[in-house]
């Protein structure tokens, strides 16, 4: 395991913490970066309240990492977007193994995306009022409802639930989207990822949870689709932008997450050769954009 260490400033702490999030990190938590120094301030809040702020003058946010390479490639990632030009990087180092596996559990419980349908870990019992469930348990792919930006897409998925007759789910991570989908009864659905944990991790999901859904590298996307669902960060999103649409059947719908309220606006941009984009959901400074072509 490697750690990313990046220091920020009290204003860039949760756009950081949300992005590491985004890009897989295994863990990511917040300290003063001045702790123990003749500049700590400390923060004080109500007993049993959140903190008032969500980090400090000068936080270190401590991003969590499989290996070194991915630890790396995510800060460079995260110093290439355009509101992280006070964003340093501190460290990139080992950490020594601990039992991950109890820890990680211990952090993910059920999640509800609908009062209906509920994301599952193996090892928790569904809620009572649960109709509809899907089981995952955090691998080493992203996804797994826990995110602002994933749960946004299934409620888009469930509000929506209609047998779309062909989806892709393009990024898929640990397949989630192209999971709920399959729950709610579309089919042929074709998920793909760059990351090949992500293409392994989605067939296991998938599995899992009793639908069939194709996953593979993104070369296997091919056709139109009536459903087109996409939770990257607004970066790729918009160089992704002919890509996903040359995949819409006119008529056909696309989903986007992974985008700050203030990107909507170059994301409108982006798509505009193509498709209207609207807001239609947030959550905690995210939002989802969907289209019809
Ligand atoms: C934020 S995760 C979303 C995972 C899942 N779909 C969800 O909603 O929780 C983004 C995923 O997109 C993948 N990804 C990033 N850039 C991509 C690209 N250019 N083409 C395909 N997949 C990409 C990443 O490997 C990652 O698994």
């Amino acid at each position: 395991m490697h750690e990313l260490l990046l220091i920020c400033s009290e204003d860039d702490v949760e756009i950081v913490s949300d992005a590491l999030m985004e890009v897989e990190a295994l863990a990511v938590s917040v300290e003063d970066a001045d702790a123990d120094t003749d500049a700590e301030k400390a923060l004080f809040g109500e007993p049993g309240m959140p903190a008032p702020k969500s980090g400090w003058q000068r936080s270190v946010v401590r991003a969590l990492f499989p290996t070194e390479a991915e630890a790396t490639e995510t800060a460079t990632l995260i110093l290439a977007q355009d509101w992280a030009a006070d964003v340093h990087v501190q460290a990139i180092q080992a950490v020594e193994e601990q039992d991950w596996v109890r820890l990680t559990q211990s952090q993910f419980k059920p999640v509800e995306i609908t009062p209906e349908f509920w994301i599952v870990p193996s090892w928790h019992e569904a809620p009572a009022q649960a109709k509809q469930v899907m089981q995952l348990d955090p691998g080493l792919a992203f996804g797994t409802g826990t995110h602002p930006t994933t749960r946004m897409c299934l409620r888009w998925i469930a509000r929506n639930a209609e047998a779309w007759p062909r989806v892709l789910d393009y990024g898929c991570g640990s397949g989630i989207l192209a999971i709920g989908a399959a729950l709610f009864g579309a089919t042929n659905i074709d998920a793909v990822d760059i990351d090949p944990a992500a293409v392994t991790a989605t067939l296991a999901n998938a599995e899992a949870n009793k639908v069939s859904v194709h996953a593979a590298l993104p070369d296997a996307a091919n056709g139109e689709y009536p459903l087109v669902l996409a939770n990257i960060l607004a970066t790729p999103l918009r160089l992704l932008a002919p890509l996903l649409c040359s995949h819409l059947t006119p008529g056909g719908h696309l989903v986007l997450a992974g985008i700050l309220e203030r990107q909507a606006d170059e994301l409108k941009e982006a798509y505009a050769p193509w498709v209207q984009l609207e807001v239609s959901d947030s959550e905690d400074g995210w939002i989802l954009m969907t289209a019809r072509r």
